[in-house]
């Protein structure tokens, strides 16, 4: 049986935890670790049957076939390369590192030399399938129009450091325009959708990136425009924002879940 170790123990850690957990995945939970000790003791309390040890990431890799990132995009640098040294597959949610062509670029490199293989998951959006089948030929254009609640942006470096009062935001409000490589860096905790949706199609600068803040909602919309030689399409999802944290689609989680439940499917539907 795969074993698995997981870096980030917050929303979608303890979601995929829980899922190895009532064997939902078929796995075993060898290993986990969080910087934040307390996350650590909350996930624990919530697995009934399995027994993850606590350890970091060099003694984690020793012990485990795949290792699971879903803690931030600084933990990619930290963690990564040595699990893909360490032989280790590897599935990340904090995509957005990739805006980083150097690390993209070394870990590519680094999984071709090691036969490892890099998952990088849906996440929150839906249409990566579509992208996917018209990347095989020529594409125009690719936008990502991203709105949340103003609660779901707090924190981002962009409003920091442009001293947006998002308290004072009262209507649907055009918060960021730009490319995807400037998206990611200015709103690591929003948007790495924006990274998966340029890995697949036409990449970080010419992918385009709007971010809305917008009072009147509840959910998190991702809506995806696209045009190539295949014609166009437009996807829209209105996600359900986990409870825990919500700057992160419940969505999210179940990509996650479900791209691991893949691995040990015979069957693969989607492109
Ligand atoms: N690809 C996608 O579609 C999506 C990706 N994401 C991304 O997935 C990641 C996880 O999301 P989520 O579970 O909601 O986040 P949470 O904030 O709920 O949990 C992340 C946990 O990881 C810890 N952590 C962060 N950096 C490190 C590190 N370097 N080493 C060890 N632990 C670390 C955090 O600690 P602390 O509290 O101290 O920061 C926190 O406990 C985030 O980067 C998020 O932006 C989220 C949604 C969609
Ligand atoms: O969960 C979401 O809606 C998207 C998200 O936070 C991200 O891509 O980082």
């Amino acid at each position: 049986m795969l074993s698995i170790g997981l870096i980030g123990c917050g929303t979608i850690g303890t979601s995929i935890c829980k899922a190895i957990d009532d064997g939902t995945i078929e796995a075993e939970l060898v290993a986990i670790y969080d910087r934040n000790l307390d996350d650590v003791d909350k996930l624990l309390s919530t697995l009934e049957r399995s027994k993850p040890q606590v350890m970091e990431v060099t003694e984690m890799v020793r012990n485990i076939d795949l290792l699971v990132e879903c803690a931030s995009q600084e933990a990619v640098y930290e963690i990564i390369p040595t699990a893909l040294h360490a032989h280790c597959d590897v599935m990340i949610m904090s995509v957005g590192a990739f805006s980083d062509e150097k690390l993209y670029k070394t870990i590519r490199e680094l999984a071709k030399e090691n036969k490892c293989k890099v998952y990088l998951p849906s996440g929150a959006i839906v249409g990566l399938d579509g992208l996917k089948s018209a990347s095989a030929e020529k594409i125009y254009s690719v936008t990502l129009t991203t709105q949340k609640p103003p609660a779901g942006l707090a924190g981002a470096p962009y409003i920091i450091r442009n001293k947006i009062d998002l308290d004072k935001i009262t209507g649907k409000t055009v918060i960021f325009e730009g490319p995807a490589s400037e998206a990611v860096k200015a709103f690591p905790a929003n948007v790495n959708v924006a990274a998966t949706i340029s890995l697949t199609g036409i990449g970080f600068e010419k992918t385009k990136v709007k971010i809305v803040a917008n009072p009147a909602l509840t959910r998190n919309i991702h809506e995806i425009s696209v045009e190539g030689a295949f014609g166009e399409f437009t996807t829209r999802v209105e996600n359900v924002p986990s409870p825990s944290n919500p700057k992160s689609s419940y969505l999210a989680s179940l990509s996650a879940i479900a791209t691991l439940r893949k691995l040990s499917d015979p069957i693969q539907t989607g492109t």
